[in-house]
């Protein structure tokens, strides 16, 4: 089996080329025997590079644990770099069909190669029922969680999947190992959910690690991030364009007044290779 191995800031992806060819393959169970570190290429998630009737191009994409979420902001900008320089595309802006729905992004490109892609990731959701968290108001913003013998504020907001955003002064301070695992797998959230620890450093700036679910630890999240500038604006901490600081390096957040969420950020291909055995 053919693949390319991909990072957006390092949150790195296994990519399988099925546009031309489909395949009935079992990708859940793929991702978990690719993405493993040692017995496998190791990665973040597996993307599925897939034809659309609805769009120039169509991604799934799997968690390490095999889970399919809705949504990738690292994985689309790879995606949208893979499919340009594979000649599937030949336009600077393409449609990507995803479980979040069609998304528009626009590529950079110099010389032929893809280096930073903006993503209109759509309008951010705050109702509780559709992130989903079980919360008995309009919205799910600076509500209390006792959870791992401590007591957080959190925020809940979908960028087509859920994020639990937490504000803190002190990012070294916080138990991440522990908060992290407990609140992604905590009732509140009935399909889980990404868990974003966010210091603000200034108006502009928001310092971000994050908890994935189904994968845990990663040098970055694209939906994350957004998620994270769309509860630092509502909770009037920033402005609306805040450059995103992750282990993996910078994003840069865009949510103006009355518009949609767009990301701007870098994708890289590391190398090619193919498995042995399946
Ligand atoms: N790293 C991603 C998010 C991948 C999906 C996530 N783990 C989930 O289950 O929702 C990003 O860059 O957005």
């Amino acid at each position: 089996m053919d693949f390319v191995k991909m990072h957006g800031l390092g949150n790195d992806f296994i990519c399988l080329d099925h546009f031309l060819f489909p395949t009935g393959m079992d990708y859940a169970e793929t991702a978990v025997q690719l993405c493993h570190r040692q017995f496998g290429v190791g990665g973040d998630g597996l993307i599925v590079i897939l034809s659309s009737d609805v769009a120039d191009a169509r991604m799934r994409i799997f968690n390490s644990d095999g889970s399919e979420p809705e949504m990738c902001g690292n994985g689309i900008r790879c995606f949208a770099k893979y499919v340009y320089e594979a000649g599937y595309v030949q336009r600077d802006s393409l449609k990507i069909e995803t479980l979040a729905g069609v998304l528009n992004v626009k590529l950079e490109i110099c010389r032929g190669a893809v280096h930073h892609v903006t993503v209109n990731m759509g309008e951010p959701c705050l109702d509780p029922i559709k992130i989903p968290v079980l919360a008995g108001t309009d919205t799910a913003l600076n509500q209390k969680l006792e959870v791992a013998g401590q007591e957080v504020i959190f925020s809940a907001v979908s960028m087509g999947n859920p994020h639990c955003i937490i504000f803190t002064e002190d990012l070294e301070l916080l138990p991440f190992e522990t908060l992290g695992p407990a609140i992604e797998k905590h009732p509140l959230f009935p399909r889980k959910t990404n868990v974003e620890f966010v210091k603000v450093d200034n108006s502009g700036e928001i310092t971000v690690k994050v908890w994935e679910r189904g994968v845990g630890p990663t040098l970055a999240c694209g939906t994350g991030a957004c998620a994270s500038v769309v509860a630092a604006v509502l909770a009037g901490r920033t402005g609306r364009t805040v450059i995103v600081h992750l282990p993996g390096g910078d994003l840069k957040i865009e949510w103006q007044e009355g518009q949609q969420v767009h990301m701007t950020g870098p994708a890289v291909c590391v190398f090619r290779g193919s498995t042995l055995e399946s």
